[in-house]
């Protein structure tokens, strides 16, 4: 498999070239060049396999020839070994026709375990055949910053620089970082916003003397390779309930728009996808776009789903260049207006296409409680804010017909959440008992303004401490 640039000015790479670039040299999002499809039969014949197996078996797609099914089994079979529910990511009714997938019973208690703790392998696998090692930047509102820590602490070929928004996590996604004192591991809590954060991220990479030097690689859904290992769940929660012989639908609560594209690509590759609902708290740019082509961004304002507080979405410009008929050269266009002006100009058919598969839901801090009071009372399932947007969305924006199973994708577990969850039912969720003492332990960050060169010289000087 090879893969393109979105912007088109990049030469075409192999997929293991795409896991350590990260993003591409010319700004834009690598693609496979074209996109594997399984048969009606072939998609039947996977029914059943274990996570591990399937996982294994479709990343198997976009990693040839350089890594093998077999490898992958090695790495999806360790990657998953250690969820704490021996489906990986079960899937549970929580009403007539919806059900809740749960991602969040990894080591971090949040979806982006399901990618990371794959892609620590990964890395480790690719570097270690070359004799190589990276400085991964990242940028998180709080799940991808912690599963992205746990998955590389301690590997000897990565460094790794964390930027979050200080004081917009929540305690324990915070903690879930600081606590961890590996010396390959660095926090920085920048005065600003996510966007501020993914910015830097991405100013990083757009200064070449540094990101050559720094050996830089991401494990933001900028990275090809995060968005592979997304894929596999929705194939799992469909073949579950029926596909391909039955239509599913997904609710995904979305910021980065990583997530759905994920169940975006599985669509492609042959799943009867029958909607995709994107649901989205106060920093609803991509909603206000699916309802009225208006993708305008606003200032972040903080809400009681934080992972969710995002304008800029990285991975829109995916579905941009897909919806644009693969037209690097308007793609490129399109998001350099977007930066200068705030505002994406996408063309009225475009959008249209969008829209024929994509059905956007916007819900306020009170609707968040509301729902999850209301999940707990009737169902007796308890959500985090961020999965409650989801099953809200789920039963708003439904298909009219009922035989149509919509799976709404949980991304994190309520104990991440204690504050917004005791608001909404009157007590605190429990972490589990390995993190019991994670407000104890001892906390290590900086705090930087959201400037380039102040981040770029705190990333050399980790880089070069390790190497040395
Ligand atoms: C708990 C949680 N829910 C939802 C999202 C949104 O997912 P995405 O950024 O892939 O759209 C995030 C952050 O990515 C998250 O951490
Ligand atoms: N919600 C995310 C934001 C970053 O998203 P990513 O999927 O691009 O890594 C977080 O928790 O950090």
């Amino acid at each position: 498999m090879r893969y393109l640039s979105t912007r088109g000015e990049a030469p075409v790479r192999e997929f293991e070239d795409v896991l350590l670039a990260g993003l591409a040299e010319d700004g834009g999002l690598f693609l496979p060049e074209t996109w594997p499809e399984l048969s009606a039969e072939e998609w039947r014949a996977l029914r059943g396999l274990p996570y591990a197996e399937l996982s294994a078996r479709l990343m198997a797609l976009f990693t040839a020839p350089a890594i093998s099914e077999a490898e992958l089994l090695t790495m999806t079979r360790a990657a998953y070994a250690g969820f704490g529910h021996a489906a990986t990511a079960p899937l549970v009714q929580i009403e007539p026709g919806i059900f809740s997938l749960e991602l969040f019973h990894g080591p971090t208690l949040a979806f982006k375990d399901m990618a990371m703790q794959l892609l620590g392998r990964l890395f480790d696998h690719v570097l270690a055949k070359r004799g190589q090692r990276v400085t991964i930047v990242g940028a998180t509102s709080g799940d991808t910053g912690s599963a992205a820590i746990e998955a590389c602490r301690d590997r000897a070929a990565v460094d790794m620089v964390i930027l979050h928004p200080e004081g917009r996590t929540s305690a324990v996604q915070r903690r879930q970082m600081t606590t961890v004192l590996s010396p390959n591991i660095r926090n920085i809590a920048v005065q600003g916003s996510f966007d501020d954060c993914q910015d830097l991220v991405k100013a990083m990479f757009n200064d070449a003397p540094f990101r050559n030097e720094m050996k830089l690689s991401a494990v933001n859904s900028i990275n090809w390779a995060r968005i592979a290992a997304q894929i596999p769940y929705y194939a799992y929660a469909a073949l579950a309930l029926g596909a391909p012989d039955r239509p599913v639908a997904f609710s995904v609560p979305t910021g980065n728009f990583g997530n759905v594209l994920a169940a975006w690509v599985a669509r492609r590759m042959g799943l009867p996808i029958e909607r995709l609902i994107v649901g989205a708290n106060r920093n609803d740019i991509l909603a206000r776009f699916i309802t009225s082509n208006d993708m305008s961004a606003r200032p972040v304002e903080p809400s009681l789903s934080p992972s969710m507080d995002i304008q800029v979405s990285s991975n829109f410009e995916r579905l941009l260049f897909e919806l644009l008929g693969r037209d690097a050269k308007a793609t490129a266009e399109t998001m350099t207006r977007f930066r200068a002006e705030g505002r994406m100009p996408v063309p009225d058919a475009a959008w249209k296409q969008a829209t024929e598969l994509f059905h956007g839901f916007t819900l306020s801090d009170e609707g968040t409680l509301e729902e999850i009071r209301r999940l707990y009372a009737e169902s007796a399932y308890l959500a985090d804010p961020h999965t409650a947007i989801g099953t809200a969305a789920a039963r708003a924006m439904r298909p009219a017909d009922a035989g149509i199973p919509v799976v709404v994708a949980a991304t994190a577990h309520p104990a991440k959440f204690p504050d917004a969850v005791e608001k909404a039912t009157g007590f605190r969720p429990a972490l589990p008992p390995r993190m019991a003492d994670l407000h104890e332990r001892e906390e290590r960050f900086e705090v930087l303004p959201a400037d380039l060169e102040a981040i770029e010289t705190v990333v050399r000087g980790h880089a070069r401490r390790n190497a040395a």
